[in-house]
C-alpha cells in the first residue's frame, strides 16, 4: 500500500490499534494506572467497553471518548482505539521488540510526582530513547499533594479548579522539578496542554491513578498523538501474513507449550504455518488453535480460553502449536503466506542475529529471561566496559557454570542472571565450583553488585600484597626509656610516622645511607605483646643487635629498613592504599636515599 493510499484510507479496519506500553520506577503506580483504565472503562457500563486479550487490553475509540468526555471528539479520530500491554514495567517493555525497534508504538512513563526521577525512571528513559519510542509522562499521585481535594475521574483542569492556591502551587513545584529532570535527560517537556509540537516536546499529564483525575487527559493525549503521528504506521494489510512478538512461553494443560504473543501486523489463522525464534534455530510449526480469554460472563465454565478462527493486528493472542518448547520470549513470530517457508526462516534468523550480543575471548556469562532483556543487559555491560564471554536466554543450567569456569580472570568467573531461575542441578555445580552467581531483576543493580564485587576483589588482592610488603616507619627513642642495654636492647619509642611491624630490620641514616643496626624481636604496648604499632603510639621495642650507648642513643631517630623492591611497589602501586603518615615516612625515606642514588627504587 502506498503512502497516499494510507492517507486516504477511511476504513478503520485497515488501520490498526496503536500498541501502548506503560513503564516506570517500581511502585510509581504502573499497575494501578492500568487497572484504572481497565476499571473505569468497564464502569462506563457497556458491554464491549474493553476487550481482554492475552497479555493486553483493547480500549475502543468509543470508550476512550466516553471516558475523556468533552476532551475527545470521536469524529476527529479514525484509529480504532488503544491496545494497552498488560504487563507493565520496562523489563517487559524491552521484550516488546519488533524488527529491531520497539513493538509498542507509544509509551506512558509513569513518575510519582513526589518521588520524581528514580534510577528505573532513567533506565526506562534510556530504553525509550534507544528505541525512538514516542512517550508521554504520567505525573502520578497528584492526590497525595498536601491539601488536595480529590475530584474522582475528572479531567485535570476541572480538578485543578477545585484546588486551593496552596495545593496547586505545591503540585506545580513538583511538576517543574520533573520538567527539570527531563531537561537534564535532553528532553524538552511541558504540561501537555501547553505543548504545541508533540514531536519535539514531551507532554506531562498530571493525574492520579487512584482517584482517576487526569486519566481522561492521558487517554486523550495518547489518542491525539497516535492519530497525528502514528496514523501512517497504523495502516496494515488486513489479509497479510501475521507478524508478532512472543511475550511469554507458557505451559497450558491440554495444549503443552503455548505462546502468548502480540500481533502487530497482518492476520493469523488456525492452520497457518508459522516460524518462531527458538533457542537454537527458528521453529517451523503449524497453528493448532488460537486462544483468547473467555469474556467475564462465561467465567463459570471450566475452560479459561475460547478458540477463535483468526486474529488480526493489533491484538494479543495465545498460540497453541506443536514444538514450541524452545521458543524464546521476545522472539519474532511470522505467518508463512506470501513467501516461501525458507524465506521466512531466513528473515527470522536475520532478526535474531540483530540481537546477537558481541562476545569476547574472556568475560562474564550472562543469562536473561527474554531476548529484549538480554539485549538490554548487553548494552548496560558494554557501557560499564564489562566483557561478555557468553550471553543466552534461559534459566541457569550446569553448562553455564562450566562455561563461566573457563574464564581466565577471577573477576570473570561469574554468571550474571537477570530475571532467571537456577536449575536444581546447576545449584550443585555452583556450590562446588568457584563461579559466583549474581542474580537480580533490576539491570543497573545487577551491574552495580558485580562492580562492587570486582572492587572488593581487587582491594583484597592489594591488601594481600600489602600484607607481604615491608611498611615504612620512622620512630624515635624516648629519653630515659632504656629498659635494657643489649641482647636485645629494650627501649621506649614513639612512632613518628608509618607502621612499625615486628621482625623488621631497623636502620639509622648516616648521611643519606641507611645503616642496619639490628632486627625487631618484640613490641609491647602497655605491657601487652603486639605485632605492630601505628603513628602516634608509644611502645617499647626489643631490638636484637645494637647496644644502647654505642650503636644507638636515647633521642635517636630510627627507621624500618625498606628493601628497594618494596619501596618501588609502595611508591608506584600502593601509594593510594597506605595511610597518609605512612606515605610521608615513605617519601622522607626515598628523598634521603635518593640524595646519593637518584634512581633508587625507580
Ligand atoms: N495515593 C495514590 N497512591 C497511588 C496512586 N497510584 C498508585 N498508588 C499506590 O502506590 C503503590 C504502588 O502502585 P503500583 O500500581 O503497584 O505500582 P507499580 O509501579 O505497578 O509497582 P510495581 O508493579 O511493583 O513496579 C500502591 O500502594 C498504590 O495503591 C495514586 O495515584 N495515588
Amino acid at each position: 500500500m502506498s503512502d497516499t493510499d494510507a492517507d486516504t484510507t477511511t476504513d478503520a479496519d485497515a488501520l490498526r490499534t496503536p500498541i501502548v506500553a506503560v513503564l516506570g520506577h517500581v511502585d510509581h503506580g504502573k499497575t494501578t494506572l492500568l487497572d484504572r483504565i481497565r476499571g473505569s472503562a468497564v464502569q462506563e457500563g457497556e458491554a464491549g467497553a474493553i476487550t481482554q486479550h492475552i497479555g493486553a487490553t483493547a480500549v475502543p475509540l468509543e470508550t476512550v471518548s466516553e471516558m475523556a468526555g468533552a476532551l475527545v471528539d470521536p469524529d476527529d479520530f479514525d484509529l480504532p482505539g488503544l491496545l494497552f500491554i498488560d504487563t507493565p514495567g520496562h523489563h517487559s517493555f524491552s521484550t516488546l521488540r519488533a524488527r529491531g525497534g520497539a513493538l509498542a508504538d507509544i509509551a506512558v512513563l509513569v513518575v510519582d510526582v513526589n518521588d520524581g526521577f528514580q534510577p528505573q525512571t532513567e533506565e526506562a528513559i534510556d530504553i525509550l530513547r534507544r528505541t525512538g519510542t514516542p512517550f508521554v509522562v504520567a505525573a502520578n499521585k497528584v492526590d497525595t499533594t498536601p491539601g488536595w481535594n480529590p475530584q474522582e475521574g475528572e479531567p485535570i483542569q476541572r480538578s485543578l479548579e477545585a484546588q486551593s492556591d496552596r495545593a496547586e502551587s505545591r503540585l506545580n513545584e513538583n511538576l517543574y522539578e520533573l520538567i527539570g529532570d527531563l531537561s537534564d535527560e535532553g528532553f524538552s517537556a511541558d504540561f501537555y496542554w501547553r505543548v504545541q509540537d508533540f514531536q519535539g516536546n514531551i507532554g506531562i499529564v498530571p493525574l492520579s491513578a487512584m482517584t482517576g483525575e487526569g486519566v481522561p487527559d492521558l487517554l486523550t493525549v495518547l489518542m491525539g498523538l497516535s492519530q497525528r503521528f502514528l496514523k501512517s504506521e497504523m495502516s496494515i494489510d488486513v489479509a497479510g501474513p501475521g507478524r508478532g512478538t512472543v511475550l511469554e512461553v507458557k505451559e497450558e494443560r491440554g495444549f503443552g507449550a503455548t505462546l502468548d504473543a502480540v500481533l502487530y501486523d497482518g492476520v493469523i489463522r488456525t492452520g497457518d504455518t508459522i516460524v518462531v525464534g527458538g533457542q537454537y534455530d527458528p521453529i517451523v510449526t503449524e497453528v493448532r488453535a488460537l486462544l483468547q480469554p473467555r469474556p467475564n460472563a462465561e467465567m463459570r465454565t471450566e475452560k479459561r480460553f475460547e478458540k477463535v478462527p483468526e486474529v488480526a493486528a493489533a491484538a494479543g493472542v495465545k498460540i497453541a502449536a506443536p514444538d514450541l518448547d524452545e521458543a524464546m520470549a521476545g522472539a519474532p513470530v511470522r505467518v508463512v503466506r506470501d513467501q516461501t517457508e525458507e524465506e521466512v526462516v531466513a528473515e527470522v534468523r536475520e532478526e535474531l542475529a540483530e540481537i546477537e550480543v558481541e562476545t569476547a575471548e574472556d568475560g562474564v556469562v550472562v543469562k536473561a529471561d527474554t531476548l529484549g532483556s538480554l539485549e538490554a543487559m548487553a548494552n548496560a555491560l558494554e557501557e560499564a566496559e564489562i566483557p561478555i564471554l557468553r550471553a543466552e536466554v534461559g534459566d541457569i543450567a550446569p553448562r553455564d557454570v562450566a562455561v563461566a569456569e573457563t574464564a581466565n580472570e577471577e573477576t570473570h568467573r561469574v554468571i550474571l542472571g537477570f530475571n532467571v531461575d537456577v536449575l536444581a542441578n546447576a545449584e550443585e555445580e555452583l556450590e562446588t565450583s568457584d563461579v559466583r552467581l549474581f542474580a537480580d531483576d533490576v539491570i543497573y543493580q545487577l551491574v552495580e553488585e558485580y562492580e562492587e564485587y570486582v572492587d572488593d576483589l581487587q582491594r583484597s588482592q592489594q591488601e594481600t600484597v600489602l600484607d607481604q610488603i615491608v611498611r615504612p616507619a620512622r620512630f624515635r627513642i624516648l629519653q630515659d626509656h632504656t629498659f635494657r642495654q643489649n641482647d636485645p636492647a629494650v627501649v621506649g619509642v614513639e612512632i613518628v610516622a608509618g607502621t612499625v611491624q615486628n621482625n623488621r630490620h631497623v636502620a639509622k641514616f648516616q648521611g643519606s645511607e641507611p645503616r642496619r643496626i639490628g632486627q625487631l624481636s618484640g613490641i609491647q604496648h602497655q605491657g601487652d605483646d603486639v605485632d605492630e604499632a601505628r603513628a602516634g603510639e608509644r611502645v617499647s621495642v626489643a631490638i636484637d643487635g645494637p647496644t644502647v650507648g654505642r650503636q644507638i642513643e636515647e633521642g635517636d631517630e630510627l627507621w624500618i629498613e625498606l628493601p628497594e623492591k618494596h619501596a618501588k611497589i609502595l611508591e608506584q602501586e600502593l601509594s593510594d592504599e597506605i595511610p597518609a603518615d605512612e606515605l610521608e615516612a615513605l617519601n622522607a625515606y626515598l628523598q634521603t636515599r635518593r640524595k646519593t642514588d637518584p634512581f633508587w627504587g625507580k
